[in-house]
């Protein structure tokens, strides 16, 4: 049961992010009228009563003999979810087809008043393309993830440069540069192009499958704020080319001085809300370099609300950026999110990299500005 919920709410989340009708979201799955009443009712109890009220006329919409919930007492939700979230006109209407209901009950065969009743509800869907504006706050994240806002579209991103690396002279990479971008200056993001190739990909994801469970955030607890599956991988030596490679291409230490890499699964309506990944321990995470291991077909952006940058998930590539500030506090630009997942199945790897053992490739700052 919690895991439904678990599922509900995440539903309700793209819903919510995208600006979606339950019918947009039947194009990628398919829930029976029952399933639809409960994902309502998961809505309704976290006061989203818009969302609510769309998913029990969706429920409504899809009822069979075979349903468990009635028609009766799907109205009677409208009923309670349209007056929640403030239409008293919307609650009325539905309450007269709740009483026609009755008379439609005793009398199976008016046809008037099935008639009636669909023309309601046809009217009730087409008067009210607005309810997403009721009152739902949007914010610079979910704006973000819609594609609305991107600063890198300005003046700003033509200043960025785009190069090959060969990690500061090193000779792994002498011969086989990496194709870097940059894709924010500050914080610095940087993006490296086809660093894992597709049978690296397979391999890492094969290994990672059986042993994936509920992403925990913190210290071990599990919530809406991260919905995905997710291990933390052995070093064998598949796992540790990719770490060496890491190092490499970042100049950082990567074997003592990180944690271990962590693969990552997020299905539809799969999320990370907006968070720091440092975790305020003595060894705090200095960088994040984060893999893409697939490509997403709609959804599933990074996104740096505090700076309004989105990355888009290209499979193959990589982002990295420091978490911290040479003088060791935390960059607070460098709250970030992954977006909810809507068609597609997105794959990432992170390493994070600590910050002890790397004092000569990073060398610390005392200015407050570092
Ligand atoms: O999936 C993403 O795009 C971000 C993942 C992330 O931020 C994390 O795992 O800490
Ligand atoms: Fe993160």
């Amino acid at each position: 049961m919690e895991d439904l919920d678990g599922a509900a709410s995440g539903l309700i989340r793209l819903q919510e992010i995208y600006k979606l009708y339950p019918e947009d979201i039947m194009k990628e799955m398919s829930l029976s009228a029952d399933e639809a009443y409960h994902v309502g009712l998961v809505a309704y109890n976290e006061d989203k009563f818009q969302h609510a009220f769309l998913w029990f006329l969706y429920s409504l919409d899809t009822l069979t003999e075979y349903s468990a919930i009635t028609e009766e007492e799907l109205i009677q939700s409208l009923i309670f979810s349209a007056y929640h979230f403030g239409s008293l006109p919307v609650a009325i209407h539905f309450n007269k087809l709740h009483l026609n209901l009755e008379t439609f009950a005793s009398d199976p065969t008016n046809d008037e008043v099935r008639d009636q009743l669909n023309r309601l509800l046809h009217s009730q869907r087409t008067s009210n393309p607005d309810i997403f504006t009721l009152n739902t706050e949007s914010s610079n994240y979910e704006a973000l993830c819609r594609g609305e806002v991107d600063e890198r579209t300005s003046k700003r991103q033509r200043a960025l440069s785009c190069r090959y690396s060969t990690g500061g002279g090193n000779p792994r990479l002498m011969y086989a540069p990496v194709k870097e971008e940059v894709e924010w200056d500050e914080p610095r993001i940087i993006r490296y192009h086809d660093i894992i190739s597709d049978r690296e990909i397979e391999i890492l994801k094969n290994i990672s499958r059986p042993l994936l469970s509920r992403s925990q955030t913190g210290r071990g607890t599990v919530s809406n704020i991260r919905v995905s599956q997710s291990v933390f991988l052995n070093e064998d030596e598949n796992v540790a080319r990719i770490s060496q490679r890491i190092a490499d291409i970042t100049g950082l230490r990567t074997n003592t001085s990180a944690e271990r890499l962590h693969v990552q699964n997020y299905g539809i309506g799969g999320r990370y809300e907006p968070h720091y990944d440092s975790v305020n321990d003595e060894n705090e995470r200095i960088a994040t370099f984060l893999i893409y291991m697939s490509d997403v077909e709609t959804g599933g952006a990074t996104v740096f609300p505090k700076v309004g940058v989105a990355l888009k998930p290209k499979k193959g590539s990589a982002v990295f950026w420091y978490n911290l500030h040479k003088n060791g506090n935390v960059d607070l630009n460098t709250e970030h999110a992954g977006c909810p997942v809507f068609r597609g199945n997105k794959w990432v790897a992170n390493k994070w990299i600590c910050e002890f053992g790397q004092e000569f490739s990073r060398p610390c700052s005392l200015s407050y500005w570092e």
